[in-house]
């Protein structure tokens, strides 16, 4: 049995105070649940929320890593430093690192292994844009994604894996994937997995669905036999919002 997994990624927002201020309220919200749950930050307020979070079930991801341990990369912060501070995931390959940071699947690749070497589990998201979808090539476009990235990685890593399934035309737009677009391409990603390593993996892959999830449309997407979670964007600003999807 997977237990689902709901991560919000704040991507580029919010002030130290005001990422105080959502951990202070969420906290009061938060209430035992069966859903793990993260909440993936700035790197600048990672230490802090883990200590805001201390005592609680919520844990703390990131949403970038480098591969390098330490060097001459400015700008860039390794999985270790992430470790030192107490990260439990890290987003890898989100579609806006594809897009805006020139990240590939060989890039992903190596992230991946660095992350499998440590502690801090890998949130790795596929998906493909809207010219793919309209051309019906995002059976293919995922089927890449996934075989580059997890090139070389062991069947006994891959299953502590967490797959995020995001379609780039539904990211920040409002627009979301049908339930059942999102089922239908979780379930090509499980069978993928299955393909790539076994049966036992693919049943224990962890994979999300994100894009446009809000309180208002959670459960029906939780409700799919092959989405086992989400990694919530705008929706995650708001802790009251947030709350409620983990209620889904
Ligand atoms: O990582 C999260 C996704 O990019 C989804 O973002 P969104 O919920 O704002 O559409």
């Amino acid at each position: 049995m997977r237990t689902p997994f709901i991560a919000g990624n704040w991507k580029m927002f919010k002030t130290g105070r005001e990422a105080v201020t959502f951990a202070e309220e969420f906290k009061e919200l938060y209430q035992d649940t069966d859903v793990k749950t993260a909440i993936c930050a700035p790197y600048v307020y990672l230490g802090l929320l883990k200590n805001l979070f201390s005592g609680t079930d919520i844990k703390v991801g990131a949403q970038n890593a480098f591969y390098e341990d330490e060097g001459a990369f400015t700008g860039e912060i390794s999985v270790q430093m992430l470790e030192d501070v107490g990260v439990d995931y890290c987003i890898i390959g989100h579609s806006e690192r594809r897009q805006y940071f020139g990240e590939t699947d060989q890039t992903i690749n190596r992230k991946l292994k660095r992350l499998f070497a440590g502690t801090i589990t890998p949130i790795l998201c596929v998906g493909e844009n809207l010219q793919q979808r309209e051309q019906e090539e995002q059976y293919l476009v995922v089927r890449d994604q996934l075989m580059g990235a997890l090139a070389g990685i062991a069947p006994e890593q891959a299953v502590k894996l967490v797959i995020a399934y995001e379609p780039v035309w539904a990211i920040g737009t409002g627009k979301t994937a049908t339930p059942q677009q999102a089922e239908d391409m979780c379930e090509f990603i499980r069978n993928a997995v299955e393909a790539l390593y076994n049966e036992d993996v693919a049943d224990k892959v962890v994979i999300q669905y994100g894009g446009s999830v809000k309180p208002a449309n959670a459960t029906e997407i939780m409700n799919m036999d092959n989405i086992d979670g989400a990694l919530v964007g705008g929706a995650s600003l708001n802790a009251k919002d947030f709350m409620e999807i983990i209620d889904f």
